[in-house]
């Protein structure tokens, strides 16, 4: 669960305050996959990132009470100089998951072939994008975060292999995912919630969030 209590997150940009939540109130449950539209600029990697515990609050609380993954496409712990089988073994002994585990599922997943071997600064953007997403999917989470969807990748293996897996997760784990535009969230969402006015509206349906989105656009 991740729960919002009275948060408030705002930016000084030097000419004015950019408001992302004020005294913001609501919940994330386990089981209820969570699409959340805001137009671009308007705060969804903060709130993503709040929610990940990467970013403070102002004010307020937020209690994370699940395993909560940090962003898909975080490149925070990834080092550059070293391999993707460094840093998947790596990673892996901080999340306390068997190495020889992590590394062989994302060599898999990510199908980079030799580049797996090769340091991470040598890829390509759609290479990246398919080791951290490898990278997010071998570790086990509760909650998966993601930011704009899938990564977009040209690659068709790629995106059978992650659709799948992805589908299986989502019957155990719970997705909050954040984007400007009601299809991406189409396949992963339960509820639907809109970034607006620095309140997060809750709604039942994506339909229904959809409607308020449109008409404020
Ligand atoms: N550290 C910061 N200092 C000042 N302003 C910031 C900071 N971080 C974000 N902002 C501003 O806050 C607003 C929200 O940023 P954020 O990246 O969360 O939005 P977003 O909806 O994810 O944007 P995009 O769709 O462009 O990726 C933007 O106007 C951004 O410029």
């Amino acid at each position: 669960m991740i729960e919002f209590n009275k948060v408030s997150k705002s930016f000084w940009t030097g000419k004015q305050r950019k408001v992302i939540l004020d005294r913001a109130s609501f919940r994330v449950d386990i089981g209820q996959s969570l699409g959340i539209l805001a137009p671009n600029g308007t705060g969804k990697t903060t709130l993503i990132n709040m929610m990940a515990g990467l970013e403070k609050p102002d004010e307020g609380e937020i209690r994370r009470t699940s395993r909560i993954s940090f962003p898909l496409g975080f490149m925070g712990g990834v080092v550059n100089k070293h391999t993707a089988k460094e840093n998947s073994r790596y990673i892996a002994r901080l999340y306390s998951l068997d190495p020889d585990y992590v590394e062989a599922f994302c060599r898999w997943m990510s199908g980079i072939k030799e580049y797996f071997d090769m340091p991470v600064g040598t890829y390509s953007a759609g290479m990246r994008a398919r080791f951290t997403f490898s990278l997010l999917l071998s570790l086990d989470f509760d909650i998966y975060l993601i930011d704009e969807g899938m990564p977009q990748t040209t690659d068709a293996e790629f995106n059978r292999k992650a659709g799948a897996i992805l589908r299986e997760r989502l019957e155990k784990a719970t997705i909050v995912v954040v984007s400007h535009q009601a299809e991406t969230l189409k396949a992963f969402c339960q509820r639907a919630a809109v970034l607006r006015h620095g309140q997060l509206t809750m709604f039942d349906t994506l339909e229904e969030a959809k409607q308020l989105y449109d008409y404020e656009a």
